[in-house]
């Protein structure tokens, strides 16, 4: 385990907290700090509670509770229970601002009016996210989805076992969580102190966080140029004499490779020492110019990149393919953001119930929860909660799916709508499949398919726990599509991925063990083993590959609702999701890029370290935890069109799929290419029963 690993995990960060007046929150270490008490209703319920334990009294708590605004707080368990009894319906003073237009279902409607109902109107915009206009018309933006873990899928595996003591023993070790160990060159840039980059990250301000961090990449980029030029100009030898005490205190002179193999052997340097030298690093990498001390820049790189692995606990390989995504300072926000757990969330069945009464019923047994954001009409993220989230009553009858936020976003981007027929191509444990199947009000069919036999037992539990009647269960390779079956409305393929989104989930991934997300988000240990070097992610990439195309030939040209493929990972890599797109795009004529309609996220890389990609690709969106506070997460949308016939298409679609496309891509040898594909199929089929 890395140094800095040890050292994990803090409490999730609100994902949106839109009227949050916490203070900044631009270093990642004070993300940890305990929002404003006052600006943060689950706080002030959380105070309420101890205070109700102190004075042995029962209650619940409600929204109420939360929407209070300041200087009303405070009033206590009276209060609270006055409030508690208009929710049983024992007082009838009823508001119905704002809630004409959705209050037609019965009593917990009415009841939550009183809840939500503010005397001073304060906070309205807040609470009425529970009460979206038509919250059951599940459009694209405002739909349902599920899942927690492993980018897309542990939701089952981990039902139940998300309980208060989980969530409690994160908060307690965010407590232990130092400071921000790293300072990064935006932590005291002036230029990076303007508002767009004060605050929390919420839905609201990311989008401006996320141009005040590509704008300081592009001064990065820029530096670099300039260095470069500098450096092939022999200029430089005047800042030899610039005093790097300066730099951070203290004297910082760069190791050599040979000392640095010689500490290597010594068990590594000490942690201080290693802190340090990383900070050293980005400053000396973040202004180059200045303070190169002569010393190439790719040697304060190799030192940083090695220190990053073992400081937070990577094998090198990887650390330089994530560190390669960003620019040095926002790489290290990258890494950290790794080490600290993403918001528990849930996502509402709207086949059950509505989100606001979900909200209250749980809010009644002690679970501290919030509206996601406006984004979602059916998300959740839960802060606190007394009793397991994973073992509700309400969970158990299906009201909710535990899922991260993250994988609400491919179902939303794919919009399946009712009457269609939809396939899920690579689906256990479920949580996209039932999101979608509440999208289309249980109507229309979604073939939800997953290769792995013993993960359709947890897609099926899922199935019927949240009611779905509209799904098909089934397993096979989704390479064999549309041979199974074909003519889809709208395909998701939330492909098998390396998992580099979810590293907060799963530190394995550090190291790329053979774990747990591997085996949850990709075929088989044989096709996913441990990715140690580019060619391992070209296997992975080549799956990819051949199954998107798969995916597309699936989809109904003609369809006269649809003709879309979402295609999406829980991985960040270039090569699991741009390069699959791009490739897609040259293997396919038929088919372009489109908006996902997704409200925020990153353009997808148009060009990455010396590819170029089809210039539609900056559609495709990336998701990241130290901008979006959610996994990793990539999402593309295809609309695939009737394809023009032609006799070199033909001959085309028979050899596309299989080692061809790949070798051009990845400079594969077919025959060695093909025995990866057959040992994948002999790897599937040998257990399969006939
Ligand atoms: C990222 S997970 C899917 C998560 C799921 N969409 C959800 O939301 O719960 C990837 C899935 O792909 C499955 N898989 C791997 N290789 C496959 C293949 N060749 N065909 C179909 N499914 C495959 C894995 O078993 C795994 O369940």
């Amino acid at each position: 385990m890395g140094r800095r690993a040890k050292n994990k995990q803090g409490a999730p960060e609100p994902l949106a907290d839109p009227d949050s007046k916490k203070s900044s929150v631009k270093k990642l270490g004070k993300r940890k700090a305990e929002p404003e008490d006052e600006e943060r209703p689950g706080k002030k319920i959380k105070e309420d509670k101890k205070a109700a334990v102190k004075e042995g009294t029962k209650r619940k708590v409600t929204f109420a509770d939360q929407k209070k605004p300041e200087g009303k707080k405070g009033k206590g368990a009276n209060e609270i229970v006055k409030k508690n009894k208009e929710v049983d319906g024992s007082e009838d003073e009823r508001s119905s601002d704002g809630w004409e237009d959705v209050d037609e279902d019965g009593d917990l409607t009415a009841e939550a009016k009183v809840l939500f109902n503010d005397s001073d109107g304060k906070g309205e915009d807040e609470w009425n996210q529970f009460n979206m206009e038509g919250e059951e018309d599940d459009d694209p933006l405002r739909g349902p989805i599920e899942e927690l873990d492993l980018g897309s899928d542990d939701e089952d595996e981990s039902d139940g076992e998300v309980l208060v003591g989980k969530l409690r023993s994160r908060r307690s070790k965010q407590q232990e969580r130092p400071e921000k160990i790293i300072p990064t060159v935006s932590d005291d840039s002036d230029e990076d102190s303007g508002d767009e980059s004060d605050g929390p990250i919420t839905m609201t301000n990311m989008e401006a966080r996320s141009h005040a961090l590509d704008a300081r990449a592009a001064r990065e980029a820029e530096l670099d140029m300039e260095e470069m030029q500098r450096a092939a100009e022999g200029d430089g030898e005047d800042d030899l004499d610039v005093d790097m005490e300066s730099i951070d205190g203290e004297g910082f002179v760069l190791p050599t490779v040979e000392e640095r193999e010689e500490q290597k052997k010594a068990g590594g340097p000490d942690v201080n020492l290693v802190q340090r030298r990383m900070r050293q690093c980005v400053r000396v990498l973040g202004n180059f110019k200045k303070l190169n001390r002569g010393r190439a820049r790719t040697e304060y790189v190799d030192q940083l990149v090695s220190d990053i692995a073992s400081y937070y606990g990577y094998n090198e390989f990887l650390t330089e393919k994530l560190f390669n995504l960003f620019p040095v300072a926002e790489a290290i926000e990258f890494f950290e953001a790794n080490e600290v757990p993403r918001p528990v969330t849930i996502r509402t069945n709207t086949l059950r119930t509505r989100r606001r009464d979900l909200a209250q019923a749980l809010i009644n047994r002690g679970v501290n929860l919030e509206p996601i954001g406006k984004w979602t009409n059916v998300g959740l993220q839960v802060f606190e909660s007394t009793v397991p989230i994973g073992a509700t009553p309400e969970y158990l009858a299906g009201h909710y799916m535990l899922q991260a936020a993250s994988s609400f976003l491919p179902v939303i981007a794919l919009s399946p709508q009712p009457n269609e027929r939809v396939l899920d191509m690579a689906s256990a444990p479920g949580g996209k499949t039932t999101h979608m199947a509440a999208l289309m009000q249980n109507t229309g069919v979604v073939f939800a398919n997953d290769a792995n036999k013993a993960r359709t037992k947890s897609l099926t539990a899922n199935v019927h726990r949240l009611g779905c009647k509209n799904v098909v269960v089934c397993s096979y390779d989704g390479r064999e599509f549309p041979k199974v079956i074909g003519g889809f409305d709208r395909i998701l393929l939330d492909a098998p991925c390396s998992g580099t989104g979810v590293i907060s989930k799963d530190a394995s991934v550090k190291v790329n063990k053979a774990s747990h997300t591997a085996l949850l988000c990709s075929l088989s240990l044989a096709d996913c083993t441990i990715f140690q070097s580019e060619r391992d992610f070209m296997l992975l990439s080549h799956l990819q590959k051949q199954l998107i195309l798969c995916a597309i030939d699936s989809v109904n040209p003609s369809s006269k609702t649809g003709g879309y493929l979402v295609y999406s990972t829980c991985s960040v890599t270039v090569d699991e999701n741009e390069a699959v797109v791009d490739y897609a795009l040259k293997k396919r004529s038929n088919v372009k890029l489109v908006e996902a309609g997704l409200e925020f996220g990153r353009p997808g890389f148009t060009s990455y370290r010396g590819k170029t990609f089809h210039q539609s690709v900056s559609m495709t969106r990336r998701f990241y935890p130290h901008v979006h506070n959610m996994d990793g997460f990539f999402v593309a949308k295809f609309k695939v069109e009737k394809p023009v016939k032609t006799k070199k298409a033909d001959e085309e679609e028979t050899t596309d799929i299989t080692a061809e496309a790949i070798e051009q891509d990845a400079g594969f040898d077919s025959e060695e290419d093909k025995q990866y594909i057959e040992r994948g199929y002999r790897m599937k089929w040998s257990n399969r029963p006939r």
